[in-house]
């Protein structure tokens, strides 16, 4: 079973003010976990970011709402642009001002919700 497995099995922690952001050690190994996610720095703020790619506005609508749901069930959020046969998604963890390892499990299970 490779590692994004596990990592779609997790549940998130809540995660407080407080929690630790990933380690530079955690960061290389969860990052080759998710190998199409990018890591992004906004604003001093490290981001998981990864555009994914439809046939038209409508697909990319319900993948949108598909993740809506995800994160509303995980108490999670990402940014989410989306556009014609393309949505942008952002994961960080707002309160540490960068990632936690939430960030790499709902990426992971983002990924999951592609194909539906
Ligand atoms: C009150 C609410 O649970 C918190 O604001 C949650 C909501 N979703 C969240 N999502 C993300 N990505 N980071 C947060 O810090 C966060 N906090």
């Amino acid at each position: 079973m490779n590692n994004e497995a596990k990592l779609t099995e997790e549940r998130c922690e809540a995660c407080s003010a407080d929690a630790p952001q990933v380690s530079d050690e955690e960061l290389k190994s969860l990052i080759k976990q998710i190998p199409d996610w990018n890591i992004e720095v906004r604003d001093g703020v490290m981001q998981l970011e990864k555009v994914f790619k439809f046939k038209d506005f409508l697909h990319a609508l319900a993948f949108t709402h598909r993740i809506g749901g995800l994160a509303e069930s995980m108490g999670h959020h990402p940014a989410l642009l989306t556009e014609w046969g393309k949505v942008t998604v952002t994961w960080w963890s707002h309160k540490l001002k960068g990632l936690h390892r939430n960030d790499f499990i709902m990426a992971a299970k983002t990924d999951l919700l592609e194909e539906e």
